[in-house]
């Protein structure tokens, strides 16, 4: 069934939903286009019609091959609308729950590409805001790039922005999507190009090991690992590869890369990337449902949405507004009440205690007992293996001497006479 939207543009199919709105196959003056309808409650908001419209000129003119482009904004009676270029092909998450984790290089490939879009929206003053799977789009009508990587584009510029209007932006409270969430934004600090940096790298790792390094079990712990817990490494990823996530993932912003580095710093890398299989790697076991919170933890882990929905990782959306029903079947934008500075000290206390608790100490102590048995077996057995290897050698009886437990070796060359 058709629809108009506006004087220029004609809808005619669903072909994705998510939070903030429908996204659906249109066509207008210069071609098909990709039509995002936002809600109704959305568009009937008049903060966000007002930023709408306010921000329709940075968002038109970011113009760039890694960047869907927003090809129009339409305010329209009671349809509000981002007119978009038509992506033929699907996105990230969607790939991932396919596929699972990627083959290194094509990973690469795939976050340097968006790392190209970030650079060009970061020159022209525009952070994202809300990097994640769900927000790149991978172009299959485009020739592959290095192992076969598909060409990838970072969608859903400025939806955050613009839904992010200030009465949802009290000072108490995180939009954003927890796994992908930087450190500062939990501390409370302004979102710089930084935060897409760090959600970026967050996005390559879980391409890499199959889950984001700081997620699963329940939100409250979600974001206290963000402030307070090291990257868990991923065993057998490429040294080069593993600094780059590092640099991207330290807690400090001003220690990460810009964006047009962290693409230059991907691609250096490519080249020695080629023909490393998927990496196999142990999942971090944050089971959601059994996960016990601290009491530090309980107290943020409140989402507007309702009791219980927190709990989920990859659950039905948690819509952006407080009362809309989710329309997609994917975990996405979260709004979170935002700890207090005395609140993070406490988590960051309470994580130190929990390492120095006496349960922490007897459970290492155990370990180390155990290591320690093990390697006095090891050695034993290697001493007894030597023993035995050096009596074979020396007791060993001359030929035709005979012995009761070994045959004699017996030469069968002719014996001189
Ligand atoms: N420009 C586009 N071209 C082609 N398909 C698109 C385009 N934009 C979005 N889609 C499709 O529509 C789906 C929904 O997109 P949308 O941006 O509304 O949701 P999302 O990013 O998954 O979630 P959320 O908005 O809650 O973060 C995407 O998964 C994608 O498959």
């Amino acid at each position: 069934m058709a629809r108009k939207i506006g004087s220029r543009y004609t809808v005619h199919q669903v072909i994705g939903r998510g939070s903030a709105g429908t996204v659906w196959l249109g066509e207008g003056p210069d071609g098909p286009v990709a039509v995002k309808l936002l809600r109704e409650d959305l568009a009937a908001d008049q903060v966000l019609v007002g930023r709408f419209v306010q921000e329709r000129t940075a968002l038109t003119s970011l113009d760039h091959p890694r960047v869907v482009g927003v090809r129009d904004m339409v305010v329209d009676g009671s349809d509000l609308a981002l007119v978009m270029e038509l992506v033929q092909g699907t996105d990230l998450r969607s790939r991932l729950e396919r596929d699972g984790a990627l083959p290194p290089q094509v990973a690469a490939s795939v976050i340097a590409d968006v790392a190209d879009g970030l650079a060009a929206a970061h020159a022209a003053g525009i952070v994202h805001r809300d990097v994640k799977p769900e927000n790149v789009l991978l172009d299959l009508a485009a020739a592959p790039g290095p192992g076969g990587a598909p060409r990838a584009k970072l969608t859903d510029f400025g939806v955050a922005r613009l839904v992010d209007a200030p009465r949802r932006t009290r000072a108490t409270r995180i939009i954003g999507t927890p796994d992908y969430l930087a450190p500062e934004i939990i501390e409370g600090l302004e979102p710089r190009a930084a935060v897409d940096i760090y959600a970026l790298a967050t996005v390559l790792y879980e391409l890499l090991a199959g889950f984001t390094p700081f997620g699963g079990g329940h939100t409250g712990a979600v974001l206290r690992r963000h402030v307070t817990e090291q990257v868990p490494p991923i065993p057998g990823l490429p040294d080069g590869l593993w600094r780059i996530i590092s640099e991207c993932l330290a807690k400090a912003p001003a220690s990460r890369l810009r964006a047009a580095e962290l693409a230059a710093r991907l691609r250096e890398q490519l080249p020695s990337l080629a023909g490393l299989p998927v990496l196999a790697v142990p999942s971090q076991g944050r089971a959601p449902a059994e996960e016990q919170l601290s009491p530090g933890e309980a107290v943020y882990a409140e989402v507007d949405a309702g009791p219980g929905v927190h709990k989920r990782r990859r659950g039905p959306a948690v819509p952006l507004v407080p009362g809309a029903a989710p329309d997609s079947t994917r975990d996405t934008h979260t709004s979170l009440r935002r700890p207090s500075a005395e609140e993070l000290a406490a988590y960051a206390a309470e994580s130190r205690a929990q390492r120095a608790a006496p349960g922490h100490r007897r459970d290492r102590a155990a370990l180390l007992r155990r290591r320690r048995m093990l390697a006095v077996l090891l050695a034993t057995v290697l001493l007894l293996a030597g023993a035995a290897a050096a009596w074979t050698a020396f007791a060993a009886p001359e030929p035709g001497a005979g012995h009761p437990a070994r045959p004699a070796v017996h030469s069968t060359a002719p014996r001189a006479p």
